[in-house]
């Protein structure tokens, strides 16, 4: 049942968003990722796991470019990014939206401000219009008109969530960044968060890639997984690949009580 549900959500044709090849990324002395390849394709929710440190975070960050990588490429939407000119760089980077794993709202922001402030930064609007889209994001993401004017010091985990989620949609991007966008919240909060993300997915066809650690994420929306160790993509593919893959951390992940429960939940 599982496996099954999980191929009716891959996608037709495999076009690849996403085509990283050769990474390797380091600080220091300090090797994270060394020769990584990993294609993302059109469509898909691709849950991205590992154990804590293998670098699930900074993989993100190298693909949004806020980390420079020291050898391979990255081609976004076809565009290799280490050469593309200032203005097709930003240009591809406007297709693109980022949740953060904290929120990272700007604190000095009220809510419907923190959601106008890319289209401030990349679309010439009427204050107006700028602040009726910012609200019908806030819409979608489940959100009270009345949340608009509120502080983020005023807001609870979740609804800081959905304010960087709006915020995250607010150019209507193509592709979503989430880190870790269920971490900090009650297993109620996160399976509507879960299912506010497929939703999305799936009225604005995104794609989307998700770093977790959360098993019911993986089981309920991802439609295609890839595990990190050993400095790159131990394997990439539908959860029964990877979750039969002969390594001792996807073992212990999987195998473990709360894989299991998973398994069991949403089988
Ligand atoms: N800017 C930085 N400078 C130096 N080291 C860094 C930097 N950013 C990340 N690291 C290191 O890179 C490694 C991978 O970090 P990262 O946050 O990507 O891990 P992760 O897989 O997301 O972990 P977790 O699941 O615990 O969030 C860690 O050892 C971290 O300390």
């Amino acid at each position: 049942m599982v496996v099954e549900s999980q191929r009716e959500r891959q996608p037709r044709a495999a076009e690849t968003v996403i085509e990283a090849r050769g990474l390797t990324v380091g600080f220091g002395d300090t090797l994270i990722h060394q020769n990584l390849d990993l294609d993302v394709y059109r469509g898909e929710i691709l849950g991205i796991v590992g154990g804590s440190g293998t670098g699930k975070s900074v993989l993100l960050r190298t693909l949004i470019g806020l980390v420079k990588p020291r050898a391979g490429s990255i081609r976004m939407f076809g565009t290799e990014m280490a050469t593309a000119g200032p203005a097709e760089a930003a240009a591809v980077q406007t297709r693109w939206g980022v949740l953060f794993q904290q929120g990272a709202l700007f604190s000095s922001l009220n809510v419907q401000q923190n959601v106008e402030a890319p289209m401030r930064e990349h679309l010439d609007l009427e204050p107006e219009l700028r602040g009726e889209l910012a609200r019908l994001k806030l819409s979608m993401v489940g959100l009270q008109p009345d949340a608009a004017n509120k502080m983020p010091s005023e807001l609870s985990g979740g609804m800081i969530k959905r304010v960087a989620l709006a915020r995250a949609i607010a150019l209507d991007p193509d592709l979503l960044f989430l880190d870790e966008p269920t971490s900090g919240l009650d297993p109620i909060g996160a399976a509507d968060f879960d299912n506010l993300i497929a939703k999305l997915q799936e009225t604005l066809g995104l794609t989307v890639f998700m770093v977790t650690h959360d098993l019911d994420s993986l089981f309920s929306i991802c439609s295609r997984v890839a595990a990190i160790g050993n400095k790159k993509i131990l394997v990439a593919g539908d959860l029964e690949t990877v979750v039969a893959y002969d390594d001792p951390w996807i073992k212990a992940y999987f195998g473990g009580q709360r894989g299991r429960s998973a398994q069991l939940a949403h089988g």
